[in-house]
């Protein structure tokens, strides 16, 4: 989608070397007209070599935030290499879902012309808040009711997809949304249910400091918001598939 962009990006770039790779990355999403927020996945606006560039930028940034804390790092055998690693865990591990493309689903037509509900879950999910940045991790159930149209995907799929839209900063209410528009883009069912329950460690951690607090958000599509008997099931079931 970016690669009419890119053209023209990549003669904007020719005045402007010496430019930060985020910056280069900014400047295209920008010209696109497109947005880059914490839960936005920019992956198609970066070029080959250049995650390997942000990486180090943010590494470089993230040693003067050490210096601002007034932290040796330089002297300090144990944080002389984490602005490093805290650079390498952002990009490829916690925010990798911003940088990396979509996992590749393999989906196979509804041959059987299969018609009766899908649960999957518990799903193990860690995302983290776009306030604090600070971790949420939680449990997603699934729930598919197929058409005769639907795309049926592998069931490591649902663990992929879910890995990919949740490893970005972000409120948990968006965060299922978004789950649930990319699954019911690539499925087509009738109905389509997710249910959220998280642990928040801005309220952990820190802030309120209370334990106990779970956030559970939903979203149900078709089906799922129709037919309050096929909810009651889904949401019976769920609580089953937890023991
Ligand atoms: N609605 C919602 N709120 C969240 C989520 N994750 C974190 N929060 C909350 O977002 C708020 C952050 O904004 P502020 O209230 O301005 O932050 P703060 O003053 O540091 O708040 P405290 O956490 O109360 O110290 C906090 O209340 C968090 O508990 C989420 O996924 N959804």
């Amino acid at each position: 989608m970016l690669n009419a962009v890119s053209s023209q990006a990549t003669n904007v770039e020719d005045d402007v070397i010496g430019m930060k790779v985020s910056d280069r990355i900014r400047r295209r999403l920008t010209d696109a007209g497109r947005n880059f927020y914490a839960n936005d996945n920019i992956a198609d606006a970066i070029e080959d070599g250049e995650l390997d560039a942000l990486r180090a930028e943010v590494g470089a940034r993230m040693q003067e935030v050490l210096h601002a804390l007034v932290i040796d790092a330089e002297n300090d055998h144990n944080t002389h290499d984490t602005a490093h690693r805290v650079a390498k865990m952002f990009i490829d591990e916690v925010f990798g879902g911003r940088y990396r493309a979509a996992p590749p689903v393999t989906s196979f037509p509804n041959v059987a012309r299969l018609d009766e509900m899908m649960i999957v879950g518990p799903i193990t999910v860690r995302s983290a808040c776009s306030h604090h940045l600070c971790p949420i991790m939680g449990r997603v159930w699934i729930g598919v009711l197929p058409s005769a149209e639907t795309e049926l995907i592998g069931l490591s799929k649902y663990a992929r997809l879910c890995e990919w839209i949740m490893s970005r900063p972000q409120i948990q209410e968006e965060a299922v949304v978004m789950l649930a528009d990319e699954l019911e883009r690539r499925i087509r069912p009738d109905g389509l249910a997710v249910v959220m329950e998280a642990d928040h460690f801005c309220m952990h951690w820190r802030g309120v400091r209370d334990e106990q607090p779970v956030m559970t958000s939903t979203v149900m599509r078709g089906a799922f918001r129709e037919d309050e008997a096929l909810r009651r099931e889904f949401l019976g079931l769920r609580k089953q598939h937890d023991g």
